[in-house]
């Protein structure tokens, strides 16, 4: 990797020196094609204490794996209107050809992001400046810097280390931080006692009847002792069918596992995945069937998730014809849980992009509740902690208007070395609070082990 950071250094300024670089507007673009061992993996570039905004993608759909560092450009949204607001910032960005974004939004962007969120914005996206793109087992890597046209090649040295330094200087030893300045105190760490509390609250509301069913997560605390290469790795290798991930903003890492993707755009295409009935994984095959029949026989199960099927598709509509689903869900079996699932596909809208369907679609019932107003209020007023960018939205979309956001899932915010881990589950008539504290403790299991 060390051999690889040397060549991305003088192979880069070097093009810009002789001017091999393609210009469009206001900006240079250096591409290059570099050899580079598969492995270790690109993520061995980044660092958790990087002092740059940088973002990690290995996608297991289209096997390619992506590490940006550096921004050439970022839009920000407050609000509620946030994404509104990225979304049109990002179409007027004149950035050239080939630049792709990378970002996301906040699960609730009426709420001020606190705790270990404090400083991240509603939603975020950014170019990053250099760029590095590998399909899964290659050895060659894709490799492009954008910056502005008037840079100088000692500007571009400069950034280039700027961006690359941490990975080659840096021992975990030396990092540190003091949660007590930066954490609020109102930081709320549920244990099972209080958040069953919240999850009784909960069932009162729904057997009052004023909603179906409710999304409740909580916060696990945790000290980080892996580097964030070790972690990344260890999240491929237990979730080797979800979209792994990682995003530095102002000092914070989220990263994660997610199984369920909000939407995925590709030459008009488009598809979503409804995700929401869990049952845990059996110790062998047998088990592992029994209760997957189980799951899909669960007559509370398959209402919650028939809820979600019906709200996917009456949304998806308005931006999307065609629409496609099979009428029994199917299961998605991962590393620590199965779930319930149904693909939903359909061909986009003339003059519609994958974020109006991402916007539209956010948050399903799958991660908040029926009805959506009910849940949210519920979960304002009672969950208790700050879900930042948690059962909200990462992704990533390429010039054309193509690409996917995730729901950010199997996640955790890292200021180093003070991680906070998230999970829920959808509570609905006949949810028992135990059981669902078990459930969340198996989704948190590998990002705990990830990060240990
Ligand atoms: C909310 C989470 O997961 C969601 C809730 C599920 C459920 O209640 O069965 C299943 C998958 C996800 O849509 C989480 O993982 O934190």
């Amino acid at each position: 990797m060390k051999e690889l950071v040397n060549r991305l250094v003088t192979d880069i300024t070097r093009a810009w020196q002789v001017d091999e670089t393609l210009k469009g507007g206001q900006w240079r673009v250096v591409s290059l094609t570099l050899p580079c061992a598969s492995t270790p993996a690109l993520d061995s570039v980044l660092e958790w204490n990087t002092g740059v905004q940088a973002v990690y993608s290995a996608e297991p759909v289209t096997r390619m794996e992506r590490v940006g560092l550096g921004a050439a450009a970022v839009v920000q949204g407050f609000g509620s209107d946030a994404m509104g607001v990225v979304r049109t910032e990002m179409n007027a960005a004149r950035l050239p050809s080939g630049s792709t974004w990378f970002g996301g939004f906040a699960f609730d962007p009426t709420i001020e992001p606190r705790g270990i969120w404090q400083g991240w914005p509603h939603a975020m996206w950014f170019v990053p400046k250099l760029l590095l793109v590998r399909a899964f087992d290659s050895d060659v890597v894709r490799v492009s810097y954008i910056d502005k046209a008037g840079q100088t090649v000692e500007d571009i040295t400069a950034s280039l280390k700027g961006m690359l330094r941490p990975a080659a200087s840096t021992h975990m030893s030396e990092i540190r931080f003091d949660a007590s300045t930066t954490l609020e105190s109102n930081d709320v760490i549920h244990d099972e006692e209080t958040w069953a509390a919240v999850v009784n609250r909960a069932l009162v509301d729904i057997r009052a009847g004023r909603m179906d069913k409710v999304v409740l997560g909580r916060q696990a605390r945790m000290t980080v002792t892996a580097t964030l290469s070790d972690s990344l790795s260890r999240l491929r290798n237990a979730y080797e069918t979800s979209h792994v991930f990682a995003m530095h903003w102002n000092g914070v890492w989220m990263l994660g596992a997610s199984p369920e993707e909000l939407v995925r755009a590709g030459g008009g295409a488009i598809t979503v995945d409804c995700l929401a009935g869990t049952t845990a994984r059996g110790i062998d095959a047998e088990t592992d069937r029994q209760l997957a029949k189980a799951l899909l026989t669960s007559e509370k199960n398959r209402s919650e998730h028939g809820a979600v099927v019906r709200f996917v598709t009456e949304r998806l509509r308005l931006v999307a014809n065609e629409l496609e689903w099979p009428d029994v869900p199917t299961i998605k079996q991962l590393a620590n849980v199965q779930h319930l699932y149904t693909p939903v596909r359909g061909r986009l809208q003339n003059g519609k992009q994958l974020l109006d369907a991402a916007a539209l679609l956010h948050p399903t019932p799958a991660v908040g509740g029926t009805p959506r107003a009910d849940a949210l209020t519920f979960i304002r007023e009672h969950e208790g902690w700050p879900r930042g960018f948690y059962a909200g939205g990462f992704g990533l979309i390429d010039g054309t208007g193509n690409g996917l956001v995730n729901v950010a899932l199997r996640t955790a915010a890292v200021r180093f070395p003070e991680a906070r881990l998230f999970a829920g589950c959808g509570i609905v008539d006949g949810s028992r609070p135990a059981d669902e504290w078990l459930e969340t403790e198996m989704k948190l299991k590998p990002m705990r082990m990830a990060l240990q």
